[in-house]
């Protein structure tokens, strides 16, 4: 099915089947990324979270930062979070978002990979917050790092390198039917930033749906 949004629509779908997945490779150009990385990096409050596994709570192995309307409150690792307010940096990229994918977001999921030995597990983006067939607009700074989508049912894989300055956009049904990773890597040793701006429709009133990433 072709995307609803005409800029998309000359876009090839990169998923096979249920849900739409669009790359858009050197959304910005090397030198903007460049300063991009270098201010996210030294201005955005990089914490690092704890998830409750198994009755214990562990760090996640990742920094992670959460802005956004100050309505925009999100549970992600089973935790509520209040969104930071937009900073400098995050507002034209907000904005540059919005431009392409025709849509508001209402805040942004900032995870910061050290090195190939941060990582995020196997998930979905299905939290009832984001309503039943969220947009997410995901932008990569600095190293390149696979994300890896694995199907529900047929357990096809779909990998797609993202590098810096891509502009990765997940649509329609794809979070129902597909999970994804971003998995541990030896070849890796620089950092990369991965912004995911969402719209969240509802405030979270019930435990998180995602498994712990
Ligand atoms: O780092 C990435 O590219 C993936 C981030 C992600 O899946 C998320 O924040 O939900
Ligand atoms: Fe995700």
């Amino acid at each position: 099915m072709p995307s609803s949004n005409a800029l998309l629509a000359n876009h090839q779908n990169l998923a096979p089947r249920d849900g739409e997945l669009f790359l858009l490779p050197a959304f910005y150009p090397l030198v903007v990324a460049d300063k991009y990385l270098q201010k996210l990096m030294q201005n955005l409050a990089w914490q690092t979270e704890q998830i409750h596994l198994y009755g214990r709570w562990v760090p996640v192995p990742r920094l992670m930062a959460w802005y956004g309307d100050p309505d925009a409150d999100y549970r992600y690792s089973g935790v509520d979070h209040q969104p930071l307010p937009w900073t400098t940096d995050l507002q034209p990229l907000r904005s540059d978002a919005e431009a392409v994918c025709q849509q508001p977001f209402n805040s942004v999921l900032a995870n910061l990979y050290r090195n190939g030995r941060d990582s995020m597990g196997c998930h979905a983006d299905n939290e009832k917050e984001l309503g039943p067939n969220p947009l997410i607009a995901s932008l990569s700074f600095g190293e390149t790092r696979l994300l890896r989508f694995r199907h529900a049912h047929s357990r096809t894989t779909v990998e797609i390198e993202l590098s810096h300055g891509d502009l990765l956009i997940m649509a329609g049904e794809l979070q129902h039917h597909w999970r994804h990773e971003l998995p541990k890597t030896r070849q890796v040793k620089q950092a990369r930033i991965n912004l995911t701006f969402r719209r969240i429709v509802s405030t979270p009133n019930s435990p998180g749906l995602s498994a712990a990433r």
